[in-house]
């Protein structure tokens, strides 16, 4: 019989109703008390390391859930980790760079309605990410109305309704449908020994771009993070006339400090080279993300600065894949 760690993190699955709004409140054991008998066949151990709603979990979290999954992972062949939607794809991003080398499913689930609600999301993904942990096959998931989606390519697209992530530039994983488990994609298992390596720099900022950004905010940036992820528009670029923003980038690639540029676009990646307002920013040391999601990018950009301070480094471990984050134009299939 298959042993299964459940992690509980809080989130909706977890809440109840407070005086305040939904709060999580469940156990781990309370959360498994509302799974059906049919879940047997499995043996489930439950335990809690946090009680939040997401929106309040922090990069030290990550931390914490790495640290658990790796401490008990010989104990266990598979580990569910119950967790709220809101981060959800920035956890499971974090995890897929803190834990290399998995043999082993780490499966991420949540739920729109909390477990306890009559009409609930929860008993199905909880049920889902159970059967998909028992599989032979080693990487981070998030397993959300009956798909399973790479751990680095997950985005949370809808507020409310149940399929509330989708795949992004990546096949998904599978399809579990009436207790089966469909393959749509395998991952190439390349480094066979668990690795953990939970450092992380947090001085980290996400901008987004839109017409008329100031060039003077950069000045504040400059001060405060080693690392800048701007999401420009399109095929990615930076305006050199009017408000110069170009200007400033090469201000920060000079100070050192680590610049991504990526696109505001969901699908389809940047592709710098294509026109003239992305080929003046190819031209500086800037670190490219091709088509690597958000959640992705912040969480590996925090994590590479955790490893090296050398920039020809940060750009270089960057822009090499980890865990089927990033196509390289050469596997793109057209
Ligand atoms: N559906 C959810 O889980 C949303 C909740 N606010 C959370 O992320 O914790």
């Amino acid at each position: 019989m298959k042993k299964i760690l459940l992690l509980a993190t809080g989130g909706t699955i977890a809440s109840v109703e407070g005086n305040e709004g939904l709060v999580p409140g469940l156990s781990a054991e309370e959360l498994l008390q509302f799974l059906p008998d049919s879940t047997v066949g499995v043996k489930i151990d439950g335990k809690i390391l946090m009680n939040i709603d997401s929106t309040n979990l922090q990069p030290e979290h990550w931390v914490t859930i790495a640290d658990a999954v790796y401490k008990h992972y010989d104990k266990y062949d598979g580990f569910v980790i119950t967790h709220g939607t809101d981060t959800l794809a920035y956890t499971s991003s974090a995890l897929s760079y803190m834990l290399q080398g998995l043999d082993k499913p780490v499966v991420l689930t949540g739920s729109q309605v909390p477990i306890s609600f009559k009409k609930t999301d929860a008993k199905k993904n909880v049920e889902d990410a159970l059967r998909f942990s028992c599989e032979n096959i080693g990487g981070v998931y998030i397993v959300f109305d009956g798909r399973v989606i790479l751990g680095t390519r997950a985005v949370k697209m809808r507020t409310k309704s149940y399929d509330a992530f989708e795949s992004i530039n990546h096949p998904y994983v599978a399809s579990i449908h009436n207790k089966e488990v469909k393959y749509h994609w395998k991952p190439i298992s390349d480094q066979q020994t668990l690795s953990i390596n939970t450092n992380l720099c947090t001085d980290v900022f996400l901008m987004k771009l839109y017409p008329g950004t100031k060039p003077e905010i950069f000045d504040c940036l400059k001060e405060l993070y080693k690392g800048i992820i701007i999401e420009s528009f399109g095929n990615g670029g930076l305006p050199f006339e009017g408000r110069n923003l170009l200007a400033k980038l090469q201000e920060m690639t000079k100070a050192g400090i680590a610049v991504v540029i990526t696109t505001q676009c969901l699908e389809e990646g940047e592709d710098l080279l294509l026109y003239e307002v992305g080929r003046k920013v190819a031209e500086q040391q800037v670190i490219l993300s091709g088509d690597m999601n958000t959640e992705a990018i912040v969480t590996k950009l925090m994590w590479v600065l955790g490893q090296t301070d050398s920039l020809e480094q940060v750009k270089e471990i960057f822009e090499t894949p980890i865990s089927g984050d990033l196509t390289i134009p050469s596997d793109k299939v057209d």
